[in-house]
């Protein structure tokens, strides 16, 4: 990243990045979350992974604060989530979804919207119009930045997520499922962008359902099954190619998934 990214860089805090204690959670009336334990300490890179419906989504959802916890606490940089207020330093990539967002951003303006939480005073500064270049730049769209996010493949679309959450050159990325759908050729770029934000001193913590392409930078996994912690330690070795015992993930973007897909939902 930028070396204004690396001089922002707080010392090194022996407070993990983000720490999950006992945590549940409901969805409906389901126990979907059902007492974990996650801790991810700084510079740490780790997978969590588990069949469909195992409430990977839920538990990076609740770190956020997007789902409530019905038990358990979650501190984030050593503050309780409740009162943590400092946004700007955790970026976030949701899962993408096919529904069809019909807002005719163009490349820039929705990297830019990833900024918002750095500016000052309302209008952006040159060093928040030169970090959400650099985002654009880092995952190869700077061609694309007038283009409208409508005419985008969903690989490219990917690619533009996580510009937004990099926009912000947050301290701890969480991505959902990064790699869901996405060509073969923006995998690449999206492994070479993260293997920059991990060399940077970024923490991350990633839903995947294998390791793939990022499976070198991955340090550690944590496996759910049925909302609960299963294993966690170094990377299974067989979760490439699909082995994990009990593996059972059937992919939610299958090849026939529209190409146009929602940005902003
Ligand atoms: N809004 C909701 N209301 C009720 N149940 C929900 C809701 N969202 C998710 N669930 C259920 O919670 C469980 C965990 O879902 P979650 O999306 O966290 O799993 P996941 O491990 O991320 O799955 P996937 O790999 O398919 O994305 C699933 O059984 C799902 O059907």
């Amino acid at each position: 990243m930028t070396r204004s990214h690396q001089e922002r860089r707080p010392p090194m805090s022996s407070e993990p990045v983000i720490a999950v204690h006992g945590a549940r959670a409901t969805l409906g009336s389901r126990p979907v979350l059902r007492g974990i334990d996650l801790t991810v300490r700084h510079g740490e890179v780790v997978a969590l992974l588990g069949a469909n419906g195992s409430g990977k989504s839920t538990a990076v959802r609740s770190v956020i604060g997007q789902v409530p916890l019905t038990d358990g606490r979650i501190d984030l940089f050593g503050t309780e989530l409740r009162r943590f207020r400092q946004w700007s330093r955790v970026g976030y990539v949701p899962q993408r979804t096919t529904a069809a967002s019909g807002v005719p951003a163009t490349v820039r303006e929705v990297v830019a919207s990833g900024r918002l939480s750095r500016a000052r005073f309302g209008l952006p500064s040159r060093a928040d119009k030169a970090a959400v270049e650099h985002a654009i730049e880092l995952v190869g769209l700077a061609d694309r930045a007038k283009d409208s996010v409508s005419a985008l493949s969903g690989g490219q679309h990917q690619r533009v997520l996580i510009a937004r959450a990099l926009a912000a050159e947050p301290e701890l990325l969480i991505m959902d499922e990064p790699m869901a759908g996405v060509d073969l050729a923006s995998q690449e770029v999206l492994a070479a962008t993260l293997r920059e934000q991990v060399a940077a001193g970024t923490t991350v913590l990633l839903v995947l359902h294998e390791l793939g392409p990022l499976e070198p930078l991955i340090g550690r996994a944590v496996v759910l099954r049925d909302g609960c912690v299963v294993h966690d330690g170094p990377p299974p070795e067989a979760v490439g190619q699909h082995a994990l015992p009990g593996h059972d993930h059937v992919h939610p973007h299958a090849a026939d998934e529209p190409l146009r897909t929602g940005l902003l939902t």
